[in-house]
């Protein structure tokens, strides 16, 4: 491996390539290859372990659909490593819709990291495909024995747990799934009890190397390679859907670049799902295999649901610091602004003491996170690079929290209603709306039926 000690510079590559796909049936292994292209090229290879059936038998025949797109989109941990103009796809079984996602998740899925590297604009990448494209039939409805076995994906937070908890009181047959599970998603799976799930991703450790001496980094759309990889292991194990729970707040642009949306969150988004959930029904020739069961709801709505449920309290970490490769401490951070923003969202629906027994602190009352707070309620430059809500939410969650007796006097509650005395005052209308249904895909009847539990 000569190459590897040098430094990485970014200029050097004019094309990244998704090479091949390595499957050995009898480990669930498959391997995705890549390489950026330039005088000295580097390769990379990604691996992820799917579970297999006890009983060994595995639907190698569905799952393989979903590789090419699954690899084409985890290619972008790498791609970005240099954001060369051209990806070419060398695989075989790749059909147009999953190249038009792959358009959408260069250009809108690696907004944030084009901005935050310092690129000239979001990308617009040419994508050019040098084997056959898969064959779009006219797609099927799902299998009536499978409808209702979804998989539903854990991040170990409390949106999967609400979707978990509505569909197991319509009487749905959920499988939890997660993707390298650490001990909160296993924590959390086990509270519910429910059969559980895993697959292994292992990043190659060149990119990890390759950072450090000089590739681009910043923020991927993992919400799509982790949706991918369900679509995978759903199909391999005869499953139903895939069930996220993406939220309607996640739509919400972080900030404006030249007048365009620029969102952490937009392989949550419902413009993600609709293309996503084309690009899988191109490759599986099934329609109805993924959508979010959240998706009407804002954030606000979900916190509310999650405060009917009972059991879970203990188990859930919301924080992303929790989920990092490294094995971060996998608690609350009580610091950063999703652990403000869920603080924030569930103070409404909770007593001080409840809300204090899941995260742990009182972050009201801190008055380093005041400017924090403020950048969710949009009284600062831009929201955070976060996965947050609205800011029309957190200035609601705000209003409650100051006409509370447990909030009232607490730092942040105080400065920020000092800023803005109209906060205090709570607006009944734009607190009303964010608890009406915002547009999503339509899902099978008790799905919908699920989509009602809770409130
Ligand atoms: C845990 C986390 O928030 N990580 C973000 C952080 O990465 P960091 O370097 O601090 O740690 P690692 O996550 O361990 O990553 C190490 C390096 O690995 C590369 N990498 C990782 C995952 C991947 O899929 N591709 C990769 O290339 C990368 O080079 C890392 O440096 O900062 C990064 C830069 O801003 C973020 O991209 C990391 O975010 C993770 C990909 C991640 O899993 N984040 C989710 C918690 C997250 O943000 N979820 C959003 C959904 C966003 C979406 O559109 O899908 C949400 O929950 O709303
Ligand atoms: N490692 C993972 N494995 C499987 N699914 C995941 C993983 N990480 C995130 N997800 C899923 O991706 C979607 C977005 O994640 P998100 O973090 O918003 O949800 P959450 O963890 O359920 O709740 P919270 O917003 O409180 O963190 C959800 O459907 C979540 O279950």
């Amino acid at each position: 491996m000569p190459n590897r000690s040098l430094a990485f510079d970014p200029a050097g590559f004019d094309s990244f390539s998704f090479v091949n796909i390595e499957r050995t049936d009898e480990t669930g292994e498959v391997v995705f290859h890549y390489r950026l292209n330039g005088p000295a090229p580097r390769d990379f290879a990604e691996r992820i372990v799917f579970a297999l059936p006890e009983d060994g038998d595995a639907d190698w025949d569905s799952a393989a659909s979903v590789l090419p797109l699954l690899g084409a989109v985890l290619g972008l941990s790498y791609y970005k490593a240099a954001a060369p103009p051209r990806y070419e796809i060398a695989v075989d079984g790749l059909a147009e819709p999953g190249v038009a996602f792959l358009r959408d998740a260069i250009h809108f899925g690696l907004g944030e990291f084009a901005y935050r590297a310092g690129l000239p604009g979001l990308l617009d990448v040419d994508i050019t495909v040098s084997r056959p494209l898969a064959r779009v039939d006219e797609p099927k409805e799902i299998a009536q024995d499978r409808i209702n076995r979804p998989l539903v994906p854990l991040g170990g937070g409390k949106d999967s747990v609400v979707s978990v908890e509505s569909m197991r009181y319509v009487g749905l047959d959920v499988t939890q799934f997660s993707v390298n599970p650490n001990v909160v998603m296993q924590r959390v799976a086990s509270a519910s009890g429910l059969p559980f799930v895993s697959a292994r991703r292992i990043l190659d450790p060149a990119l990890f190397e390759a950072n450090a001496s000089g590739a681009l980094n910043g923020h991927v759309p993992v919400t799509a390679m982790v949706s991918l990889i369900a679509v995978a292991q759903a199909k391999l194990l005869g499953l139903g859907p895939v069930v996220m729970s993406n939220e309607s707040s996640a739509a919400e642009a972080t900030m404006m670049w030249d007048g365009v949306p620029v969102n952490h969150q937009w392989s949550k988004s419902l413009d993600a799902e609709v293309l996503l959930a084309s690009a899988i029904e191109a490759q599986t020739g099934e329609r109805g295999g993924y959508f979010s069961l959240l998706r009407p709801f804002t954030e606000l709505r979900i916190a509310r649901k999650f405060a009917q449920t009972a059991g879970y309290d203990t188990s859930i970490v919301s924080c992303n610091r929790a989920f990092r490769i490294s094995g971060a401490e996998p608690g609350w951070c009580g610091e950063c602004a999703k652990c403000q923003f869920v603080f924030l969202a569930f103070s409404p629906f909770m007593s001080r003491e409840r809300l204090m027994g899941i995260v742990g602190v009182d972050m009201f009352d801190n008055e380093d996170l005041i400017d924090g707070f403020r950048s969710l309620l949009g009284l600062g430059n831009h929201k955070p690079w976060e996965c947050v809500g609205e800011e029309a939410e957190s200035t609601v969650a705000l209003s409650h929290a100051a006409r509370s007796d447990d909030w009232r006097e607490a730092a942040v509650v105080r400065a920020l209603v000092a800023d803005s005395p109209e906060i205090a005052q709570g607006d009944a209308d734009i607190e009303r709306a964010l608890f009406e249904d915002r547009p999503a895909v339509a899902v099978p009847p008790l799905y919908e039926e699920a989509r009602r539990a809770l409130e």
